[in-house]
């Protein structure tokens, strides 16, 4: 029984049977918080706690999903189903749609994403007729999400001269008029943004007693994950929800905060001793996710911090590889370097491009990767930047769909009101907008008694308004009856969203109507997904799904194996194989705009921090010594962090160390733009690293690969006299018939057909099959 509980060390172990009361784990990168989170539901559950009363905060609704997973692996898909997993957003968006008649919304409220919202304030600012040079819409939005994040409301703004003051200061005076107009807009649109699905709940349980109680009978046990980075108003909302059981469990490493510029406080984790003085505290301190030197190169770089708890992580997990320093001359040869180091490690040593890792500071870094990836033919995704769904063709038909469950939402109605073009210019948007405004009503609602109020709008103009409200009205009526995907469909068809993107007829415009039939297609998944697991599927949670998607969401629309591309910041508690952190230069990494203080330079340590614990097996570090950044090319000097990292753990790459043989059978044209500086790695033994995936990522065994016997195995192993006919077996692939032969030498490929993959050619210099019959 409770075989899962096997797979845990003791610590792990305590922690994950430890029930009642609060309790708090700290420990550092890869050392199985995770993990304990996870089997502790699962042994929650287990112990006959209902699932409906275990709520679970996760950094992403991904990892949120993949917990899910392993816990219905202990208890059981359908036992599963009722547990509460996701990101604070996510989880409380979902309270406040049941809750929201409460604080004046609908329940089918809009979430504005930070588009909308750089939108709405933008049209704020040149209402009030304010310079937007010094108003910058996005900086503006960044200073009310920090109002919102820190619980201080308009009210609370205008109460304090200190906030006001350094407004003032800063020369922006009507920082608190445009914060005000903003949350008057968004309250008229039946819109929340992110941060305002915190701050109402915050709102929600302060002002409504019953509420409160209600969901704090029922979240009976709470657990967070990522605790360091949680932020004031989440943590409000924690305290709230824990107060009547304490049966509290917040997991986290303060070495691994990196959120404070968005309002995450390390304080938080550092008090919850005091808040809580009942506390348990439990360390994990052996790394179960890298090497030794990875291990001990992140650690002796974190030790320069100074705010931080005292804890040890180790490992006994091999020494493996040291880790790899790269210079390049360019950040186009940064990203050659890297194209080609992936496709070389990926040769020797038989690697899914899942296995690989790019990780940056910012995200305009990723274009001379791509670039370098995509000339190699390598898959790759893209986590962050602009999603899927922020493309243009995209965001124009959900704004369509907005409408239609809510009619009120200002922005989807100031952009589809004029797409496909119909002859309302921006002047009507204007006039609409100042009507609006001045009756207390929607865009929408004033469109649509146009007739009955006093607005200085021409007849023709009013006839093409009264035109597109009688085709919303009549697809209104429509949707009611059916579902999200015909939904979707009538609404592309009828508003005729694609025609003219279908007479354009160029590469880009094909590619647009690909998108739109792909987002139909994503429509109808999600419906039969949500169906087959008995969860809602309707429109409102679709675009819920949507919005709360984008920032962490991979950019790709399908799930071929790829190299994954992302920031630093988005790659908290992941984990890969081979890792490469590029452009490690100063005023990049660590970036110009936080050096200012010691407590930024130990953020962005920590950011470092997190970067190399990411990797498994093999890390690399690269910096250019010129860069194009804002459209110019400039010097850069190696980052600090790269000296700070004990030289014992480090490898220059140098240019003379190409290794031969492969050199032997490599096109050579690939070297035509690789980079001077190529070490090939030394193979990693594979046996050790076989047992290591089937251990990690529960990789089945055929059966038919345990019948061969150790000696068959051994004399077999890297066998290259293979002959059409021969059943083999791949470490990746499984078993497979080899069909034809060609070439010769170092060149020699065999075409094998695999019952998993199908048809594959492959270099038998590499492939390492194994013959078994
Ligand atoms: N007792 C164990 N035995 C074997 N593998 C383990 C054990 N504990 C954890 N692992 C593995 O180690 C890796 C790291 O675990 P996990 O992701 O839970 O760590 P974490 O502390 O949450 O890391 P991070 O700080 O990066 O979020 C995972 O692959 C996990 O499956
Ligand atoms: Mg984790």
């Amino acid at each position: 029984m409770n075989t899962y509980l096997n797979t845990l060390n003791e610590a792990q172990k305590q922690a994950v049977i430890q029930k009642d009361g609060p309790m708090i784990i700290i420990a550092g990168a890869g050392s199985g918080k995770t993990r304990v989170l996870t089997y502790r539901i699962a042994h929650l559950m287990q112990q006959g706690v209902d699932s409906f009363n275990i709520l679970s905060l996760t950094f992403t609704n991904k990892a949120a999903k993949e917990m899910k997973a392993r816990i219905a692996g202990v208890v059981g898909a359908s036992e599963a189903k009722n547990l509460w997993m996701g990101t604070f957003h996510s989880v409380f968006a979902r309270i406040l749609r049941s809750e929201a008649d409460k604080l004046g919304f609908p329940s089918n409220f809009t979430i504005y994403d930070t588009q909308d919202s750089v939108r709405l304030i933008t049209s704020i600012i040149k209402e009030m007729n304010l310079d937007k040079e010094r108003y910058k819409a996005k900086q503006i939005l960044g200073r009310i999400s920090s109002f919102k994040n820190s619980l201080i409301t308009v009210r609370a703004y205008f109460n304090s001269s200190d906030l006001q003051e350094a407004d003032l200061h800063a020369s922006r005076p009507k920082v608190g008029e445009i914060y005000k107009e903003y949350v008057d807009r968004c309250f008229k649109s039946g819109a929340m943004d992110f941060d305002d699905l915190l701050l109402r709940t915050n709102e929600l349980l302060a002002r409504f007693p019953e509420v409160l109680a209600k969901y704090q009978s029922r979240f009976k046990y709470i657990m967070v994950d990522e605790y360091q980075d949680t932020n004031h108003s989440q943590y409000i909302i924690v305290r709230s929800l824990a107060d009547k059981f304490e049966n509290i469990c917040v997991v986290g490493d303060d070495s691994q905060s990196i959120y404070s510029f968005r309002g995450a406080n390390i304080q938080n984790i550092l008090n919850f001793q005091k808040d809580y003085p009942n506390v348990k505290t439990f360390k994990l301190e052996q790394n179960y996710r890298s090497t030794k030197n990875i291990v001990n190169a992140a650690n002796s770089v974190i030790a320069r911090n100074k705010t931080k708890l005292d804890k040890e992580v180790w490992t006994s997990n091999d020494d493996g590889d040291s880790i790899n320093v790269m210079r390049t001359i360019s950040d186009g040869e940064e990203g050659r370097f890297v194209a080609q180091s992936i496709w070389e490690n990926q040769m020797n040593h038989q690697l899914s491009p899942d296995d690989f890792c790019i990780l940056y500071r910012t995200n305009s870094q990723s274009r001379a990767i791509e670039d370098a990836l995509r000339k190699k033919g390598i898959n790759y995704k893209i986590y962050g930047g602009i999603s899927f769904y922020q493309r243009k063709e995209i965001k124009d038909i959900l704004s369509y769909l907005r409408i239609l469950i809510n009619p009120n939402d200002e922005e989807a109605f100031k952009r589809i009101i004029n797409y496909p073009a119909r002859g309302i210019g921006a002047t009507t948007i204007d006039k609409l907008t100042i009507a609006a405004n001045h009756y207390k009503k929607s865009i929408f609602e004033i469109v649509k008694y146009i007739d009955k109020i006093d607005i200085s709008i021409n007849s023709g103009t009013k006839n093409k308004l009264q035109n597109f409200m009688n085709m919303m009205l009549r697809l209104q009526i429509e949707s009611q009856t059916k579902n999200a995907f015909e939904i979707a469909e009538i609404v592309v068809k009828q508003a005729q969203l694609i025609k003219d993107l279908e007479k354009e007829g160029t590469p880009e415009s094909v590619s647009k109507v690909e998108n739109v039939q792909e987002l139909l297609n994503g429509i109808k998944d999600f419906i039969t997904d949500k169906i087959e697991q008995g969860e809602d599927a309707s429109l409102t949670t679709f675009l819920e799904d949507v919005a709360l998607a984008t920032d962490f969401d991979a950019n790709k629309d399908d799930d071929k194996p790829s190299v994954s591309l992302m920031t630093i910041h988005q790659s908290k508690g992941l984990e890969y194989m081979y890792v490469y952190i590029v452009g490690l230069e100063e005023n990049l990494f660590p970036s110009a705009m936080s050096m200012n203080t010691r407590s930024e330079l130990e953020e962005e340590r920590r950011l470092f921090y997190v970067a190399l614990t990411r990797a498994e097996k093999v890390a690399y570090l690269t910096y250019a010594q010129t860069r194009y950044r804002w459209g110019k090319l400039v010097d850069a000097e190696p980052s600090r962090f790269l000296e700070e990292i004990d030289d014992q753990y480090l490898h220059y790459l140098t240019p003379k160390t190409i290794n031969p043989i492969i050199n032997n059978f490599i096109d050579k044209s690939i070297f035509d733009d690789a980079p001077k500086g190529i070490r090939f790695q030394k193979p990693i033994q594979r046996k050790k690293m076989d047992r290591d995936l089937v251990k990690k990522k529960e990789i089945v065994i055929p059966k038919n690969m345990k019948k061969v016997s150790q000696t068959t195995a051994k004399t077999n192993l890297f066998d290259e006299n293979v002959v059409v006919g021969n059943i083999v077996e791949h470490n990746r692939f499984g078993t497979g018939e080899v069909i034809s032969l060609e070439g010769s030498g170092p060149n020699k490929k065999a075409e094998i057909k695999f019952g998993t993959v199908g048809k594959k050619k492959l270099l038998l210099q590499f492939a390492k099959l194994r013959v078994i019959g």
